[in-house]
């Protein structure tokens, strides 16, 4: 059954991209059905307002709770499964790549892309009687809005889906996946100005190869990233 991902933002046309290339031919395919929305769809004023000023005071604009929850509403009720609803926040759990490959067993995702200073709370409380809620952040900085983090989860995601990426074997060895960072890669020619491929990568022996690359992913995780080995 195709997994369904539905987006909802003030900017829906950031999300065109996702029409091209892997993501484009899911679609196409059926394994992925991604649907974008105009979270202004769901406002009744005029100047289709979604924003307004913070409660306590303070420095800019809070988005407004009933578009929200208007939005969540028309997708749920439209839904054949309980969605996750994901609001991209500063102030969520860690996106990881086990954040992602569970994601992608799930059969509906909804992105909740917030802007401004972040969205009215009590859409969280609402959100969560329609679907499981989590807050996710893609990293500690600051974005001027969730869509640009959204277009990375659904990245990770979408890729994870099967049928979605032609070849499930160009999958396992990631960085991450087995907790450690990838191992360096080549291409011809072996000697490229003046420099060469390691020598064990064209000496044919499987053995001498996955050992090497093993160290490599290790040396290369000691360096960069310390935090992900263990104590
Ligand atoms: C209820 O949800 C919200 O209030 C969302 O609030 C905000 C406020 C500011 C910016 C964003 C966009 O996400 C990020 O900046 C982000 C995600 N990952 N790393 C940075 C979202």
């Amino acid at each position: 059954s195709a997994h369904r991902i539905d987006v909802v933002s003030i900017f829906p046309g950031f999300f065109d991209v996702l029409e091209v290339s892997l993501l484009g031919r899911a679609r196409v395919a059926g394994l992925l059905d991604v649907r974008v929305h105009d979270l202004r769809d769901w406002t009744t004023d005029r100047h289709r307002t979604v924003d307004d000023t913070p409660y306590g005071g303070g420095a800019g604009m809070v988005m407004k709770a009933e578009p929200w929850a208007q939005a969540i509403d028309a997708i749920a009720e439209d839904a054949a499964s309980e969605p996750v609803i994901i609001f991209p926040s500063p102030a969520g759990e860690r996106f990881t790549q086990a954040t992602a490959r569970e994601l992608s067993e799930e059969p509906h995702l909804v992105f909740a892309c917030g802007r401004y200073e972040g969205i009215d709370e009590r859409v969280y409380t609402h959100a969560a009687s329609r679907g499981r809620v989590r807050a996710i952040s893609l990293g500690d900085y600051v974005l001027n809005g969730g869509e640009v983090a959204a277009m990375a989860m659904i990245e990770a995601v979408g890729r994870l889906i099967p049928g979605v990426v032609g070849n499930p074997a160009s999958l396992v060895e990631e960085s991450h996946e087995d907790g450690l960072l990838e191992y360096p890669s080549y291409t011809k020619p072996a000697v490229w100005r003046g420099l060469e491929v390691p020598p064990v990568l064209l000496s044919g022996n499987h053995g001498a190869i996955a050992a090497w690359r093993r160290e490599q992913q290790v040396q290369r995780t000691r360096e960069r990233r310390p935090d992900l080995l263990p104590d």
